[in-house]
């Protein structure tokens, strides 16, 4: 476990970029430190391997002051990644990795091996361990970062801003697999971000920051969406907190309807029999195939000659009511399939039925 104990930095010329901070940070979880520029965040992860050390207060690992422990033996147990990597640009990939192990007196041959083994795992491919830094997009000279301060497998791992510096797409790649990681290696984790969206899907526990480096709430995500401690706190999760707390409700009351599932071989009658403008077709094995439009039905034959339009589906029993309610958004009926783990339609939620369950959470949403 790392403590703050009452923890303040006061630069130089005065300025006071934490003050009074005291939170523990949970052994092999993930903790963001999150808040607008300037608060104070990278000073308080910089404290922890000593880059910054305190002007007043203490910084325990697991109950040692850290500023009792000299840097470089402290810092091999604290792996860091920065924005950009901040990888050697004159060593190929693999040396990149290999290097702390090699500075631990490994020898080269265990070091390499050691740096493609944990290249493979942060899903690079093994082809580009011959290449400079260079010669890597953002996304990939990320996850040689990642590596890197895996390499000599230090139980702490800081990351500050690590991923700020790619694109959308590829940011959520790398931030899944880093949940993908996390959950293999149980590292203890300080993640820096200043969006709040990243904190929420990463942290185990948020600690929301504010300017002169004072904590405003420190929570689970679930927690602090439902509940912001205060004004500061609710302006920075933002005016879609309703909807972002909805990842973290499980989507299992809300209510299924088999009766508007439909088999492929069922006859086109059976549709407009049904009185229903929509109804979900399965095939023989009940898995989805789309939505049959009772008004766009052919005169005759089975449901499969109809012009099925894309059903949006959610895993019924795992997962939230904001994946069930981006299901329903994705199909044109406005309901969405609940499919089981298997992928075979279990029933279908209708936006009545989701209307009906959200507004069972609404009272935290407002708030
Ligand atoms: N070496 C320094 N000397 C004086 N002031 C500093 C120094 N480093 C940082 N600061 C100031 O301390 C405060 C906190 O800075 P810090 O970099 O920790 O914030 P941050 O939350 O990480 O910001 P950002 O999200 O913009 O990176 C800021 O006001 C910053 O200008």
């Amino acid at each position: 476990m790392i403590t703050f104990n009452g923890v303040t930095k006061r630069y130089a010329d005065g300025t006071v970029a934490v003050d009074g901070l005291s939170l523990d940070v949970h052994t092999g979880g993930i903790t963001v430190f999150v808040g607008p520029s300037g608060c104070g965040k990278t000073t308080s992860l910089r404290m922890i391997n000593r880059m910054i050390d305190p002007t007043e207060g203490q910084i325990l690992l697991d109950g040692v002051d850290v500023t009792t422990i000299d840097p470089p033996t402290l810092r091999r147990g604290i792996g860091y990644v920065i924005q950009q990597a901040g990888l050697f640009p004159h060593r190929k990939i693999v040396d990149n990795v290999a290097t702390v192990p090699q500075l631990l007196g490994w020898s080269r041959k265990r070091a390499r091996d050691r740096a493609m083994e944990l290249l493979e795992r942060v899903g690079l491919d093994l082809k580009l361990a011959d290449r400079y830094p260079f010669q890597l997009s953002g996304g990939q000279q990320q996850r040689v970062g990642v590596a890197r301060a895996l390499a000599a497998d230090p139980p702490v791992l800081l990351m500050d801003e690590p991923f700020s510096a790619v694109d959308p797409i590829v940011r959520t790649s790398l931030q899944e697999e880093l949940l993908r990681l996390q959950s293999e290696l149980r590292k203890t984790i300080v993640f820096v971000t200043h969006d709040i969206d990243e904190a929420v899907k990463l942290g185990d526990r948020v600690a929301v920051l504010r300017v002169g480096g004072r904590l405003a709430q420190l929570d689970d995500p679930a927690t602090l969406l439902a509940r912001p401690a205060d004004d500061f706190v609710r302006e920075f999760l933002g005016r879609d907190r309703g909807i972002r707390r909805l990842s973290f409700i499980s989507a299992e009351g809300i209510a299924l309807r088999a009766d508007l599932l439909v088999p492929a071989t069922a006859d086109v009658s059976a549709v407009r029999d049904a009185g229903e403008p929509w109804l979900a077709v399965v095939d023989g094995d009940g898995r989805p195939l789309g939505w049959a439009a009772a008004k766009d039905l052919p005169d005759s034959g089975t449901v499969a000659d109809a012009d099925l339009v894309p059903s949006g589906t959610f895993v019924a029993g795992r997962d939230s009511m904001r994946a069930a309610l981006d299901a329903t958004l994705l199909s044109p009926a406005g309901n969405a399939v609940a499919v089981d783990e298997s992928g075979r339609a279990v029933g279908v939620v209708t936006r009545e039925a989701l209307d009906e369950a959200l507004a069972g959470t609404a009272g935290g949403a407002r708030g």
